[in-house]
């Protein structure tokens, strides 16, 4: 596997609750896998680990792997090789990315491009006239072109692995679609794997092989991006759904009551569970943990379901058996209930300091 993460939790010292949460994700070569959820959820923390970044002085335990290295026991030059050859992170804003007094050439260069690779990848990402670029700084180019940039700078040292944090929600729709294809010609050029986060459940769905759901620092559902737009299993991502536009849908959007919670909150159940128009008595005291949702039949009004995947909700246990998250599904998991007393705030255990 490309990208594992395992029971990944994340403390800060002076919070109630972790960052993360026990999170297990997985990303394949050449797999396109979404991250979704609200602003606060634990995405940019989980995408960051794959880099061996976690905030400073947080506590972990569980472990990040990238094509078998265990990333958070790199120190030194080894850290320092990862974050340069084989992994690669775009952020939302290229500002933040470009030094302003640099040429864009220099930029490329510095990344590992030859001179002639450098007019190449920006020819790759559909900039125009890219050997004047080169020579450009970057207050001579719109937001759009410079994201462009900044993600062939991300190509540049042709990295294994591909982390797109909101990389393009700040585009216009034209160029957002035309930066998209782009990063799925690279991937598949290159065989990377891209891990894409974004707020936006439709454009997941639409853009992604397969897609986990993650709410106050836990992934809450992971499924094929098909069945999560068909048929969503975890109510979170009914609500995410029913409250974000789709062309064509006349149906009123209707927001998810309540807030996400902050670090300060902690819950002796389903953090869902205050939100939750499904909620009963039950989810205030039981955490769910994840279970397998098998092929079709899963929902209760009898619509099939598509490609399996997990859910980590009180509705789909006792229907469903216990599992753990990712992705090919591990028979020897199938066991248990499903269910599980949370005893913590969710205090790691064996943690370990990253300081
Ligand atoms: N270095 C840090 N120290 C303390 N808290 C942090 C640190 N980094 C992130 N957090 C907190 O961890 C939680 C998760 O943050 P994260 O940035 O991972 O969420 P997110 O889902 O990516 O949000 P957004 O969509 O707004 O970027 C937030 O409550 C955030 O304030």
């Amino acid at each position: 596997m490309l990208l594992s993460l395992e029971d990944l939790t994340v403390q800060v010292p002076g919070t109630a609750r972790p960052l993360l949460d026990s999170v297990t994700l997985t990303v394949a070569e050449g797999e396109v896998v979404g991250l979704v959820g609200e602003s606060g959820s634990g995405k940019s923390t989980t995408a960051k680990a794959a880099l061996g970044l976690l905030p400073t002085g947080a506590d972990f335990a569980g472990s990040v792997r990238v094509d078998g290295t265990d990333v958070l026991g790199l120190r030194g030059e080894a850290l320092r090789a990862h974050r340069a050859d084989t992994v690669a992170m775009i952020h939302q804003d290229p500002r933040a990315t470009l030094n302003p007094v640099r040429r864009i050439g220099d930029f490329l260069v510095e990344r590992g491009a030859t001179k002639e690779r450098a007019v190449e990848l920006l020819a790759a990402v559909g900039l125009s006239d890219p050997e004047q670029r080169v020579r450009q700084r970057p207050h001579e180019l719109s937001g759009g072109m410079l994201q462009r940039v900044v993600i062939a700078g991300a190509l540049a040292a042709r990295p294994r692995l591909l982390l797109a944090d909101e990389a393009t929600s700040a585009l216009d729709v034209t160029t957002q679609a035309e930066i998209l294809a782009q990063l799925r010609t690279a991937r598949e050029e290159q065989g990377a794997g891209l891990l894409f986060i974004t707020h936006d459940l439709h454009l997941a769905a639409a853009y992604c092989d397969r897609v986990y759901v993650m709410y106050a620092g836990r992934v809450v559902e992971e499924r094929s991006a098909r069945a999560l737009f068909t048929t969503p299993a975890h109510p979170y991502t009914q609500g995410l759904l029913s409250c974000s536009p789709t062309l064509g849908d006349s149906h009123p959007l209707l927001p998810i009551p309540g807030r996400p919670p902050s670090l300060s909150d902690t819950f002796p159940g389903c953090p869902f569970a205050p939100r939750c128009g499904e909620a009963e008595e039950e989810c205030e005291t039981w955490l769910p943990e994840p279970v397998f949702l098998e092929e079709r039949g899963l929902r209760e009004d009898g619509v099939p379901s598509e490609g399996g995947g997990m859910a980590a909700c009180r509705r789909v246990v006792g229907r469903r058996s216990a599992g753990r998250w990712g992705s090919p599904r591990s028979s020897e998991a199938e066991s248990g209930g499903g269910w599980a007393q949370r005893t913590t705030a969710g205090q790691p255990k064996d943690k370990v300091s990253h300081k």
